[in-house]
């Protein structure tokens, strides 16, 4: 299993500043939805450069515009791209096919999915690499939020997934075992005294 950083910070020397202290750590380094609303796919360029043998995940979140958003993060240097699962079939075709000429590829975010692993199927057929089983920062505040939830939909849906929303050391081991591909932490490890520390915590927990 990968272990994915997600940075949730405003700012690109923010995030080259987190990204610098856990690298050694993780396999994919996130540009969370905030950070590039705020700092601008530049911020993508500027990870991308200075940790080259990673791969940069931009969490675009996608919604319309399939194609174009996801060709103008790829070009920007962005290996994958998130589109969100709630959006149309044309807009994830759309952004598989900006990924195919890039070389690249599409993740589906199935935030706000109710039926998370039919859907799952649906856009792996469509051409997604993987899905992300992902409970969002506002659904995990909600009463009667059960990440267990994240990794019964995983599991059943039979195709390749990582899982987002309350990815920690207490909970890393449960992701593994359900049988993702990627964890993905954020405020695991962004909010950390030491980032860096927090993010091998959570490497030596993968077996
Ligand atoms: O994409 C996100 C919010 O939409 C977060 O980056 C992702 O959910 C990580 O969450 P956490 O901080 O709980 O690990």
């Amino acid at each position: 299993m990968k272990l994915q950083v997600a940075m949730d910070v405003l700012t690109t020397d923010d995030a080259l500043a987190l990204a610098g202290k856990v690298a050694a750590h993780v396999d994919i380094i996130e540009l969370g939805t905030p950070l590039i609303k705020a700092a601008g796919l530049s911020a993508v360029t500027a990870i991308k450069s200075a940790h080259p043998d990673k791969i940069v995940f931009a969490d675009l979140k996608t919604m319309d515009a399939g194609e174009l958003e996801a060709d103008i993060a790829f070009t920007a240097g962005a290996d994958l791209v998130t589109v969100l699962g709630v959006a149309g079939d044309s807009t994830i075709v759309g952004a598989v096919k900006a990924a195919e000429k890039h070389g690249k590829g599409i993740v589906v975010d199935l935030i706000g999915v109710a039926d998370k692993s039919a859907r799952a199927r649906e856009v792996i057929a469509l051409g997604a690499q993987f899905v992300e089983m992902h409970a969002g920062l506002d659904e995990q505040a909600e009463d009667g939020f059960t990440f267990q939830t994240l990794l019964t939909d995983g599991s059943e849906s039979g195709v390749d997934f990582s899982v987002a929303g309350g990815v920690n050391v207490s909970t890393i081991a449960a992701v593994q075992a359900a049988g993702a591909t990627v964890a993905v932490a954020g405020g695991a490890i962004y909010s950390a005294t030491d980032p860096g520390a927090a993010a091998a915590e959570l490497r030596a927990a993968i077996v």
